[in-house]
């Protein structure tokens, strides 16, 4: 199990200044590289700051393909939507260039959404160059939650990377939502992981879980699968 040091930074400014310079650092790179590059982002109360000062950064967004983490499973008109966090938020300015690959499809059940999903993500090279990720208080990371029915092969590390669909009842929405969720595989793939914490009692979750069971706990799957995690956490809830 590796250890990651945690990485303080003295308020919320700086510390989404330093994710979304990293985050723009890579795409960067992979742009330079690759003449494209992929970002994948979560929803939830998090990566708006980060997402304002990503989305403002002169890179080449033409050529650069954003997507999601997970995402419940509902149209971009709900107001649980993550993909409507992102257009609203990141892909404005010059990053409304960008190619917005959903993962939401309309009019199939959950699990067809998660086949096209993969398929349409498979099609955007099935790697992410940089993925930041949020969590939940139960130390979830992109819709794998504690007990789900899901979560054992979604943190199955020999999978091949994909989304699946997740069943309702444990992401504490009310109503609780059907989600879709890349598995793990995606995460160990990628070319850079930053998780970003805030507040006190998020740190001492990623801390307990970081000691946790890999197949059952996502914060400890990441250690222990070798996923380039870099974790900047800031005070200020
Ligand atoms: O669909 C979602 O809710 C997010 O993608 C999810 O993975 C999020 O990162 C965690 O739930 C943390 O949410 P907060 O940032 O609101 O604490």
């Amino acid at each position: 199990m590796r250890e990651v040091e945690i990485e303080s930074f003295a308020g919320v400014d700086a510390w989404a200044e330093a994710i979304a310079a990293r985050l723009a650092e890579t795409l960067g790179g992979a742009l330079r590289d690759a003449g494209r590059a992929v970002f994948a982002g979560p929803g939830g109360s998090t990566p708006a700051p980060v997402y304002r000062r990503l989305a403002a950064t002169d890179l080449d967004w033409a050529n650069v393909a954003v997507t999601l983490v997970d995402e419940r499973y509902v149209p971009e008109t709900s107001p649980d939507s993550n993909a409507r966090l992102i257009r609203d938020v990141l892909l404005q300015g010059p990053a409304a260039a960008a190619r917005f690959v959903p993962l939401y499809t309309p009019e199939v059940t959950v699990d067809r959404a998660a086949a096209v999903a993969a398929h349409a993500l498979a099609d955007v090279g099935g790697r992410f160059d940089a993925v930041l990720l949020g969590m939940g208080e139960d130390g979830h990371i992109c819709s794998m939650f504690p007990e789900s029915p899901t979560l054992k092969t979604l943190l199955t590390p020999t999978l091949k990377p994909t989304v699946l669909g997740v069943p309702h009842g444990r992401d504490g929405l009310a109503p609780p939502q059907e989600r879709l969720s890349i598995n793990l595989p995606y995460l160990m793939s990628a070319g850079r992981v930053i998780l970003g914490l805030k507040g006190a009692t998020k740190r001492a979750v990623f801390e307990d879980q970081a000691k946790g069971d890999p197949k059952v706990q996502p914060i400890a799957a990441l250690l222990a699968n070798d996923v380039p995690l870099e974790v900047l956490w800031t005070e200020e809830g």
